[in-house]
Order: structure tokens, then C-alpha cells, then sequence
């Protein structure tokens, strides 16, 4: 089943090209990993996918919606996305199982105090996802860490589609990090499991979970496909224009650069 569809997808702001030229098609039982460097065009790539913004040309079809065809807000509600910049959005004073259960409305307002039976469901997500410990918590007394797979909980309530990664590990430990590396793991796993679009800079993240990679660069896509075919010297090289390196330690790579002497 087809999960994406980009078909010489341009996207512009004041006069500017952000994206161009994209043609890139995900299907069910793929999880991807977007590589970019800065202002390569990563967020603005996903806020075409959620409808944030809306394409110049070309044909984009998301979970068969297509847009500018068929509506639009059905599609918002079986796409979840955790990053940074969404931790931020919500009330340092809520319970965890709270702001767990706000994934219902999409939104990071509290609607109505939830009742227990309510609460139970964000419970039993937060003991899936490993954060029970932080039943009954105050959002705003977590770490970074703690905060993220709140997050990680929070958006599996609708039981999305689509679930996009934005830079999810921003200002993770080193332990930290590899426990919600591990937790994606679990969530690929599931039955019913979304598929995940997991935005990085660090190719150390790209565990055996993921199975397509896309390098984006200036708003382009330099090469996308299997994740074996792009995760070479060559293609890297290629896709950093410098000299690169990798290394593989314990199914990780990790990207070197090659100094000249
Ligand atoms: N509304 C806008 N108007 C003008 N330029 C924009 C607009 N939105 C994004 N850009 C530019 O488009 C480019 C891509 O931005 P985008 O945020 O998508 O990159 P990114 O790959 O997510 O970057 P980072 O890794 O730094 O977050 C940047 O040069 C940015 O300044």
C-alpha cells in the first residue's frame, strides 16, 4: 500500500525555492530516515506531509489523500510527529498522563479534566513505550529525555498512520538517546505499526529499524532508496560534497570525515 506519494513536487516562499523537483514514493513496511544538513529543506519537506504547507506544483498524495482534491483534516489526525520544538508547546504544570491523553485532540490544550478511565488509556501507552515511572509526574520536572518519550506515548494515542521523528533527539544524553532509539524498536514492532519518518543529521541513529534512507540537499533529493545502496562511501561522499568515511560498530555507522594532509 502506498503510504506517499511526491510526483515533481516544487515548493516556493517569497520568490525563494525551498524544495524542488521532489519525486519520492514511501510504501507500507518502510521506515525511512530523511539526512540533510541545515536549511536543506527537512521540515519544510514534513509540513507539506501534515498539510502545514501547501505545495507549488506538483502532485502529492498522502495516505490517498490527495491534496487539493480531497480534504484535509481527516489526513491531520492519523499523522503524529515528536521533535523538540512540540515539547516546547506544552504547559510545564500538566501530569504526564495528561498531556499523554491531549494526543487524543491533536492539540496541546486540555479540553476537559479526563476521567480515570480516560487517564487509563495514556497510562497503559506510557507503560508500552517504558515510561511508567513517570505516572503521575509533573511534565515540566522531566528531562529532556523523559519529556521525549511522553512525547513518544502522547503520539501513538491515535494509533497514527504516519509517525515522524523530527530531530527527536536534540539535547539527549548519550544513554538517553539510545533508550528512545530502542523504544522505536518497540513501536516498529507493533502490531499495526506506523510508519516512520525519522528526520536526522546523525547517521548513527539509522539502526536496523530503518530500511529506506533520502538525502535531501539544497531542497533537493540527491539520492533515495535502499537504505544498503545509500550508506556507502560513494554515495556520501557524493551527497556531503567532502570526503567522508564509515564507520560500522555494532550495527552503527558513523560518518567520518576524511581530513586532507
Ligand atoms: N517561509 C519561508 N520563507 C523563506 N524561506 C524559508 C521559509 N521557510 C523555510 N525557508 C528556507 O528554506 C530552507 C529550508 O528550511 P527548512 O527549515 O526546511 O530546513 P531544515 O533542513 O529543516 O533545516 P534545519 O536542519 O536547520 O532545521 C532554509 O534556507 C530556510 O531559511
Amino acid at each position: 500500500m502506498e503510504i506517499l506519494s511526491f510526483k515533481n513536487v516544487n515548493f516556493m516562499r517569497n520568490q525563494k525555492s525551498i524544495l524542488s523537483d521532489i519525486n519520492w514514493q514511501v510504501n507500507q513496511g518502510e521506515n525511512w530516515v530523511i539526512l540533510g544538513l541545515n536549511g536543506s529543506g527537512k521540515s519544510s519537506l514534513i509540513k507539506l506531509i501534515m498539510a502545514e504547507n501547501w505545495k507549488t506544483s506538483g502532485e502529492l498524495t498522502v495516505l490517498g489523500t490527495r491534496f487539493g482534491k480531497d480534504q484535509i483534516p481527516a489526513l491531520r489526525q492519523q499523522i503524529s510527529i515528536v521533535g523538540s520544538f512540540i515539547a516546547e508547546r506544552f504547559n510545564g504544570n500538566s501530569h504526564a498522563e495528561n498531556l499523554v491523553y491531549t494526543g487524543k485532540f491533536n492539540s496541546s490544550m486540555l479540553y476537559k479534566p479526563f476521567t480515570d478511565q480516560e487517564l487509563d488509556e495514556a497510562r497503559e501507552l506510557m507503560h508500552q513505550v517504558g515510561a511508567s515511572d513517570l505516572i503521575g509526574r509533573i511534565y515540566g520536572t522531566l528531562s529532556q529525555g523523559e519529556k521525549q518519550l511522553l512525547l513518544i506515548a502522547r503520539s501513538l494515542i491515535l494509533h497514527p498512520n504516519i509517525l515522524i521523528l523530527d530531530e527527536a533527539t536534540n539535547g539527549l544524553d548519550l544513554f538517553a538517546k539510545e533508550n528512545l532509539l530502542e523504544k522505536l524498536h518497540d513501536i516498529t514492532t507493533m502490531k499495526n505499526a506506523p510508519t516512520l519518518l525519522y528526520i536526522t543529521h546523525h547517521p548513527d541513529e539509522i539502526t536496523e529499524d530503518f530500511n529506506k534512507i533520502l538525502l535531501l540537499r539544497d531542497g533537493k533529493i540527491i539520492q533515495s532508496g535502499d537504505k544498503s545502496s545509500i550508506l556507502t562511501e560513494q554515495s556520501l561522499t557524493n551527497f556531503y560534497q567532502k570526503p567522508i568515511q564509515i564507520e560500522k560498530i555494532n550495527k552503527k555507522y558513523f560518518v567520518i570525515p576524511k581530513k586532507d594532509f
